[in-house]
């Protein structure tokens, strides 16, 4: 795959100036009687990437379709770009690039005929082999769609999002079926869209995905943000963690502040906010007593426990809000 050549040209749009890209304010989602998504708020910068993180139902995809204007807000307001994605359709449509979750292309076109359909209906759109290059489908123009394998057709869509250089970006798991490399190309993708001034909302179960790309997130469950913040103030709600079998006949644990023991001997799992601090009390009274700490691990906090906590239903503490570009 080549990367992107050049950055999203600076269009006038329904807003051009120096305000949020997105803006989301107590948004509200209902099937029925069923609420799935429960007042959310959040920006997004030109130049930023905000990741929406959470469990299988949590809510992220109800919550996307309002931002790209495919379903009306039961409560709260969207705007990308100062405009409504629903209502101002039209205005938003050229500076907004979607990847669906599931696209449903028509699979008898040919990858070069779904690129070419999919131009007509855009005011500036990239050339069909500039596009094709940038997700690596080069020399696949004359295959049906049906044909594809699954990493293919998500590289095609996202071929598509990006052919009208949309200053907003919204991916929908945009890597999800696609293998390791294919994955590092899209992150460099969605890294070039982003030097260039793109706005960018994805999904990801992929919690690495969010690390690599997210500058913020939110992890959301049944429909409300447990946690928002930058990927390294989400992890610092959690404990890092020490664990370790102790041998038969080792002496009593030493005291040390500040570290919650979890587990029971044999199996010790020590909480700490500290981690060094534990590991250099702990370490020297393994050494003057001779004890061997068997399997010992020690881990920082992690987004992965942060996402866990949010999914059980723990109340994790929220960082407090980072400061908007
Ligand atoms: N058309 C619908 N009618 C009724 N309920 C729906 C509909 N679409 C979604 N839901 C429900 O709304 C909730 C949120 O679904 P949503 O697809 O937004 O979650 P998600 O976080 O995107 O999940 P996933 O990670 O599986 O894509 C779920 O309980 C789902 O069953």
């Amino acid at each position: 795959m080549t990367t992107v050549q050049d950055s999203p040209r600076r269009r006038s749009g329904p807003r051009a100036g120096d305000g949020p890209a997105v803006e989301v304010v107590d948004l509200r989602r209902r099937y029925g009687d069923f609420e799935a998504v429960r007042g959310i708020s959040f920006e997004v910068h030109p130049g930023e990437v905000f990741a929406l993180l959470g469990v299988n139902g949590a809510g992220k995809t109800s919550a996307l379709e309002v931002l790209e204007g495919l379903a009306r807000p039961d409560g709260g307001t969207v705007r990308i770009l100062g405009a409504d994605p629903g209502r101002d359709r039209a205005a938003v449509r050229p500076y907004l690039g979607v990847l669906l979750q599931s696209s449903g292309l028509p699979g008898d076109l040919t990858v070069g005929e779904t690129v070419r359909t999919w131009a007509r209906t855009l005011t500036d759109p990239r050339p069909v082999d500039e596009a094709l290059a940038q997700v690596g489908m080069t020399g696949r123009t004359d295959v049906r769609v049906r044909s594809l394998s699954g990493g293919e057709r998500r590289r095609l869509d996202l071929a598509l999002a990006l052919l009208g250089r949309p200053r907003v970006l919204v991916l929908d798991e945009p890597t999800t079926g696609l293998d390791p490399e294919s994955r590092r190309t899209v992150w460099s993708l969605v890294r070039e869209m982003v030097r260039g001034g793109t706005a960018v909302v994805l999904t990801t179960h992929h919690l690495e995905e969010a690390e690599e790309l997210a500058d913020r997130i939110a992890i959301l469950r049944a429909g409300c943000i447990g946690l928002e913040g930058r990927p390294a103030e989400i992890a610092a709600t959690q404990p890092a963690t020490v664990r370790f079998v102790l041998p038969d006949g080792a002496p009593p644990l030493p005291p040390v502040p500040g570290v919650e023991v979890v587990g029971a001997a044999p199996r010790v799992e020590l909480h700490t906010r500290d981690l060094q601090a534990a590991l250099t009390a702990l370490l020297p009274w393994a050494a003057e007593n001779g004890v061997a700490l068997g399997g010992l691990q020690a881990r920082s906090a992690s987004l992965e426990q942060a996402f866990l906590a949010v999914a059980d239903g723990a109340s994790p503490t929220a960082p407090s809000p980072s400061p908007s570009r």
